[in-house]
């Protein structure tokens, strides 16, 4: 147990030595990959790459004596060659690359580098709650098995049995999904790079569960492609998987009930999270620096946005801005079910054509 409080040098101070690196890493990659602290391309990069990481874990490889993958090892920047080669981590490779540089530098395993940024890029964006980064990850590693990693194209029963193999249920399959709050598309279709997964791309908000579950009814660029199905926004990307997942009776009530409480969405995310940066490692070896990770923009406490969610993402378009930080709309609404109309603005046409599913839980 550290019972050493002291200084890191420039007036910071840690529980444990061992943080110290860390203040170091977040000054250089807050100014140098993310852009002076933004909620941009990197930082949701990074929270991808974490992902990508960490769940090539399988018992089940294991069980019929094959490698079933480290977890969260870092093996994905180890041994990227051949990692980043498969389908299902298409474009990573261009996270990795950029990351790599920063962990060799500050003399960090990979596998600790890939999680710290994943939660600092993370507390760049306005609402998103302040993950625990747990430091001390060994750098030695293999690479992962192909086939590990869920692909848009993939069925409910592909995805959670995989989720469930990695140690995740279906809930918590739906709860790691919340990332995509702060999330675009470069790969799925490359007509129209950047394309957001919701309206709010910058902010850590409920847009993503309702615009997931509005009708769809065209696709942003030259779709369809593989693992995409229409979106009901232009210039939004919907994943065939997010479609499904939502409305499953397995998922869609737990995608459900993040529509009306931002609150729970966040500390869900920030709990399963939590889970995820430690597959395949042991918790009690490591130490806790989640200290170092800053707290993040709190986001503004309003009811639903009045601007449409159309209005928000042909702006987004037009400037490219990487990081406008839009108003949140929180959902501060008092009835779960069925979802308020008040939270899709009457006088947009999305919205008209929009149906929302109100009949699975
Ligand atoms: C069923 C599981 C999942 C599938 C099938 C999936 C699939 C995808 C796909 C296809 C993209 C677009 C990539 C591109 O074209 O550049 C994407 C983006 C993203 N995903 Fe997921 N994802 C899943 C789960 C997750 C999880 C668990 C996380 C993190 C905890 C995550 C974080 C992100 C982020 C942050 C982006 C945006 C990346 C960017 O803007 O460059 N995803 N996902
Ligand atoms: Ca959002």
């Amino acid at each position: 147990a550290p019972s050493w409080r002291g200084s890191c040098g420039n007036g910071r101070t840690a529980r444990n030595p061992k943080c110290c690196v860390w203040y170091d890493v977040l000054e250089d990659i807050q100014q140098n990959l993310f852009e002076g602290g933004q909620c941009d391309q990197e930082a949701h990069e990074s929270l991808r790459l974490t992902f990508h990481d960490a769940i090539a874990f399988s018992p089940n490889l294991t069980r019929h004596g094959q490698f079933g993958g480290g977890g969260a090892d870092g093996s994905i920047m180890a041994f990227a060659q051949i990692e980043t080669a498969t389908i299902a981590n298409t474009g990573v490779d261009e996270i990795v690359e950029l990351q790599r540089p920063f962990a060799l530098k500050h003399n960090v395993s990979f596998g600790d580098f890939i999680q710290f940024a994943g939660a600092v890029g993370l507390s760049n964006c306005v609402g998103a709650p302040r993950l625990q980064f747990l430091a001390g990850r060994s750098n030695i590693s293999q690479p992962a098995p192909d086939g590990l990693i869920p692909e848009p194209k993939d069925s409910v029963d592909s995805i959670l049995t995989r989720m469930a193999d990695a140690g995740f249920n279906a809930a918590e399959t739906v709860d790691l999904l919340i990332s995509h709050t702060v999330a675009g598309q470069e790969h799925i279709d490359t007509t129209v790079v950047g394309t957001p997964l919701d309206s709010t791309p910058s902010t850590f908000d409920a847009q993503f569960f309702v615009e997931t579950l509005l009708n769809g009814t065209a696709f942003p660029g030259t779709g369809p492609h593989f693992g995409e199905a229409e979106s009901p926004l232009a210039g939004e990307l919907r994943l065939q998987s997010d479609f499904v997942l939502a409305r499953d009776p397995r998922t869609a009530c737990e995608w459900q009930s993040f529509v009306t409480n931002r609150d729970l969405m966040a500390l869900k995310f920030q709990i399963v999270m939590a889970k995820l940066a430690v597959v395949g490692q042991n918790p009690f070896k490591l130490t806790d620096c989640s200290e170092v990770i800053p707290n993040p923009p709190a986001a503004p406490r309003t009811s639903a946005s009045r601007t449409s969610p159309q209005a928000r993402l042909s702006r987004i378009s037009n400037t490219r801005a990487p990081s406008r930080r839009s108003r949140a709309s929180a959902l501060t609404l008092a009835r779960p079910r069925p979802l308020p109309a008040s939270l899709f603005p009457r006088n947009s046409r999305v919205v008209r054509a929009a149906t929302v599913i109100r009949s699975l839980c």
